[in-house]
């Protein structure tokens, strides 16, 4: 178990973030998960939890460290910038409340005082509207750890399914001119080593896709798969790396296919996030490799559409709250012995 508390920023405060935060706390409390708390957003917080009826105890602190003392039995949050409850209509002030609660929340894991970072729902267009710089979050955090953002990669995880797009929120026409060999040599390489060292798998198995639908059946449907991913391919085995490919993407992630690689390697966004949702959507897990900090997110977004109905699940934020621990702990065990 983590001693120290993993830090939880808000994420947009009119989407189902808080109410999933507060669920997760009833469920956690007290756990072997170690102490959680909430970057701000105390007011936002204590109306979601009345629209949802719950009768939510809330701690409000000043350090971070103070969690420990209350999380069995209230929800710490850290005493700081808040908005007004508007759930499903997002607010200039509710994006500001947001940035705030990500930056901070931020800045704690990287001074070591938050074992990590489990960041709820953030909607990308209102962040941008508020001074947000970056496509997502996952570049944001490479930005602010000083690491290059091909650097930060993104990997969803559930119980079935591991998934690392190689190109992330970029338009599907753009996909081709940005494959490059290097770009998946090197962002499958820093995927391997995160699975040895936060996932615990000595010998990750990986499976790379290909671009081109049978990937390219022999160069017919396209050249991406000779010309940039087998060159690929053969670098990371060369390096030592368990790799197969490069796969035909409809076959990939059948029952079969799935029980042979720990983390399929996918060209393209949703190359990677349509078989994780449609396999673990209620347990996916949005994990950023690469990075000093240990950083989780659910795989869903803002649901503005249901935000203060109560009928959020909140299994996906669990498992990153879950997932987020787990690593934490993992990676300070393998420092510790090294
Ligand atoms: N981790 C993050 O911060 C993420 C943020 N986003 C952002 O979220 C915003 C909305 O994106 P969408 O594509 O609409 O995806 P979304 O995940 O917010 O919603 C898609 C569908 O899934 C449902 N849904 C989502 N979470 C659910 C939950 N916990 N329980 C039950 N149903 C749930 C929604 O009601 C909606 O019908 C966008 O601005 C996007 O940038 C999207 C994905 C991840
Ligand atoms: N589709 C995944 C997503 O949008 C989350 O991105 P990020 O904000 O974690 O970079």
């Amino acid at each position: 178990m983590n001693s120290l508390p993993l830090a939880i920023s808000l994420g947009d405060p009119a989407g189902v973030g808080p109410e999933l935060i507060v669920r997760c706390w009833q469920t956690l409390a007290d756990t072997d998960c170690g102490p959680i708390a909430v970057v701000g957003g105390a007011n936002v917080l204590r109306r979601a939890a009345e629209r949802i009826g719950i009768d939510l105890p809330l701690a409000q602190v000043d350090r971070i460290a103070d969690a420990a003392l209350h999380w069995s039995r209230a929800l710490p949050v850290l005493d700081m910038a808040d908005a007004t409850y508007t759930p499903g209509e997002p607010t200039a002030d509710g994006a500001r409340l947001a940035l705030a609660s990500l930056q901070a929340a931020c800045g704690l894991a990287r001074s070591g005082e938050a074992a990590a970072l489990v960041t709820a729902p953030v909607a990308k267009d209102n962040l941008v509207a508020a001074g947000f710089a970056h496509p997502g979050q996952t570049e944001f955090l490479a930005d602010r750890c000083g690491i290059a953002p091909e650097d930060a990669v993104m990997m969803l995880a559930g119980p079935r399914l591991r998934t690392v797009p190689i190109t992330v929120h970029v338009a599907l026409s753009e996909v081709p001119g940005r494959l490059t060999s290097e770009k998946i040599h090197r962002r499958t390489a820093i995927a391997a080593k995160a699975l040895q060292r936060d996932f615990g798998i000595a010998e990750p198995r990986i499976a790379i896709a290909g671009l081109n639908p049978h990937a390219s059946e022999n160069g017919r449907f396209g050249s991406e798969e000779a010309e940039i991913i087998t060159p690929a391919i053969r670098v990371l085995r060369d390096d030592g790396h368990h790799v197969t490919g490069p796969h035909p993407g409809d076959a990939l992630f059948t029952p079969r296919a799935r029980e042979t690689y720990d983390v399929a390697v996918c060209m393209y966004h949703d190359q990677a996030l349509i078989p994780l949702k449609a396999l673990d959507f209620d347990e996916g897990v949005n994990v950023t490799l690469g990075l000093p900090i240990v950083r989780t997110s659910p795989d869903h977004g803002t649901a503005f559409d249901i935000a203060g109905e109560g009928i959020a699940d909140p299994g996906a934020m669990l498992a990153a709250i879950r997932m987020a621990s787990d690593c934490a702990a993992r990676r300070r065990e393998n420092e510790s012995r090294s």
